[in-house]
């Protein structure tokens, strides 16, 4: 990508603690239902002790876990960067369930969006073969068809779609 021009300076960030307090009646159940992150990228620190991460594969209905290993630090591609790169890069439904009943911790560190300004595919990504694919929208906006459809899992995008 020929992206030398864009700042990710600006754009607020967002520290969040997770914690699960996962008890034997929650076995087998979703912690935290299935979803796209509504930002534009997250970097997470898993739990190295209790595993629970579930990453739904593209185009199916399986899950594949992701075992907790000392260390691992995950970067989730959020909805913003989808339609911020003109989809070349792709949102990740993930969801967390329930194992045992052992409490589960998680550090999240968000990278949401422009502040101020609109959400839009710079033209570096734009072309004749890859025409624009959403429309530009805030950020506030985004945030609040997605709050007030209930729909968390990157439905929002295809109603932003050209
Ligand atoms: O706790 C986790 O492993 C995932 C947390 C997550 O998906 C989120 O905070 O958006
Ligand atoms: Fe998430």
């Amino acid at each position: 990508m020929d992206l030398k021009d864009q700042n990710f300076g600006a754009w607020p960030c967002h520290f969040r603690f997770n914690k699960y307090n996962f008890a034997q009646v929650s076995a087998g159940s979703n912690g935290l239902q299935i979803h796209t992150d509504a930002v534009f990228l997250t970097l997470l620190q898993e739990d190295e002790c209790v595993g629970g991460l579930e990453i739904l594969v593209p185009g199916s209905d399986s899950f594949v876990e992701v075992d907790p290993l000392p260390g691992l630090l995950l970067v989730n591609v959020g909805d913003i960067a989808q339609a911020w790169s003109n989809g070349l890069l792709h949102n990740v439904k993930h969801r967390v369930r329930c194992k045992d009943a052992i409490p589960r911790f998680s550090i999240a560190l968000f990278l949401l969006a422009p502040k101020d300004d609109k959400v839009e595919a710079p033209t570096a990504l734009v072309n004749s073969d890859r025409p624009r694919m959403y429309q530009t929208f805030f950020y506030n906006d985004y945030r609040k068809m997605r709050f007030s459809t209930g729909l968390y899992a990157g439905e929002i995008l295809s109603q932003l779609l050209m």
